[in-house]
């Protein structure tokens, strides 16, 4: 049976992530080995040329699964009958920079990019925001796009979790298969939250078979959390094949579900759950499903879980008033 390609657009993909993420959705990562896929890649026009470039190299691959390539600068054409989004084109941060500092080069490009998603967009439209500061940059998206659900806007926050993975198999000597349960809380910042308490190595709770709170307060949270600057440290330029693979993830996820009892990390828009005000982009523990997510409830939420939780809340809360006073949202 021929399928129908799904319309995924992908915007920055004359970028670092843009390269290494178009060779691998065209490859099946995204959707799954039996997808076809139809790209739009939506850039700036100086570089546009630097996008056919690459479109000529995703020719050259004869992937069986890739069914068309457009590239463009205008919105509509790059949003028209989209069915996955991946907003990736913004600015990366450069060394000693917060990612939040970024919000006012980078917040502008999310207003018209929401409205062209709310206008042009597939009924069924999914949205991944990664371009940083991607929570904050996911809000004023969605909050621009008012006949699409919130639901369908979701920020990455997956490679905070896949960090946090490998460090805690590293630090329990097992494969990063073993662990589950992770949960990266809040902003896709300094201030997250990566939560052991309720994540399991081969079943079991992390903290307690780990049982080293200095090793989580002192070496852990702030690994995890500060990981992109210190790859920009090492590198000389912000994380980009892992954050490719981590959005891979993060769609392919989304759609192929969590394993039973298991589940991921996305910032999504609140509801309201564990305290979190409602209409912020916070990231949460969620199952998902088919496109749809759910928020696992009922997680034991300890006061050291709590302060940190809180604090990464309020960072978002002062962007939001950020991008309100900006006129974003
Ligand atoms: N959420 C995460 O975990 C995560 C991880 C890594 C990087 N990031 C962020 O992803 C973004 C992209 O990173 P990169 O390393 O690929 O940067 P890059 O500078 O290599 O590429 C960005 C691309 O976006 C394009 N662009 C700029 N404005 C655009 C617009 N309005 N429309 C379409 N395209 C536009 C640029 O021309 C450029 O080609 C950065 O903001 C970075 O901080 C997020
Ligand atoms: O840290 C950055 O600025 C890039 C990205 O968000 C990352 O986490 O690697």
């Amino acid at each position: 049976m021929t399928r129908t390609p799904v319309n995924v657009t992908v915007t920055g993909a004359a970028g670092q992530i843009g390269y290494s993420l178009l060779f691998r959705i065209a490859s099946g990562h995204l959707l799954g080995p039996d997808v076809p896929v139809s790209l739009r890649l939506l850039e700036i026009t100086p570089a546009l040329k630097a996008a056919e470039g690459t479109a000529m190299e995703l020719d050259d691959c004869a992937f069986p699964l890739l069914r068309g390539i457009e590239i463009t600068d205008d919105l509509k054409t790059a949003f028209d009958g989209a069915n996955v989004a991946l907003l990736v084109g913004a600015m990366p941060r450069k060394a000693g920079m917060e990612r939040g500092d970024l919000l006012s080069a980078n917040g502008g490009i999310f207003k018209p990019q929401g409205r062209a998603i709310n206008d042009h967009a597939a009924d069924d439209i999914r949205v991944l925001v990664v371009g940083n500061p991607a929570n904050t940059n996911a809000l004023i998206a969605a909050n621009n796009a008012p006949d699409v659900p919130k639901t369908r806007f979701t920020a990455m926050t997956r490679l905070d979790h896949n960090r946090a993975v490998a460090q805690v198999a590293k630090k329990a000597g097992v494969p990063v298969t073993e662990i589950s349960n992770l949960t990266i809380w809040g902003n896709h910042s300094a201030t997250q939250y990566p939560d052991l308490f309720n994540a399991r190595i081969n079943g079991k709770s992390a903290a307690a078979v780990i049982d080293d709170q200095a090793w989580l307060e002192g070496d852990f949270i702030p690994t995890v959390a500060k990981r992109g600057a210190a790859i920009i440290e090492a590198r000389g330029l912000s994380s980009a094949a892992s954050a490719a693979s981590a959005a891979l993830n993060h769609v392919n996820t989304w759609f192929n579900g969590t394993a039973p009892g298991d589940w991921t990390s996305m910032g999504i828009v609140s509801d309201g759950s564990y305290g979190v005000p409602e209409g912020l982009v916070s990231s949460f523990p969620v199952t998902t499903k088919d496109g749809d997510y759910e928020i696992v409830q009922g997680l034991d939420v300890n006061e050291f879980s709590r302060g940190r939780i809180d604090a990464s809340v309020a960072e978002l809360a002062s962007e939001r008033d950020e991008v309100v006073k900006l006129g974003l949202i």
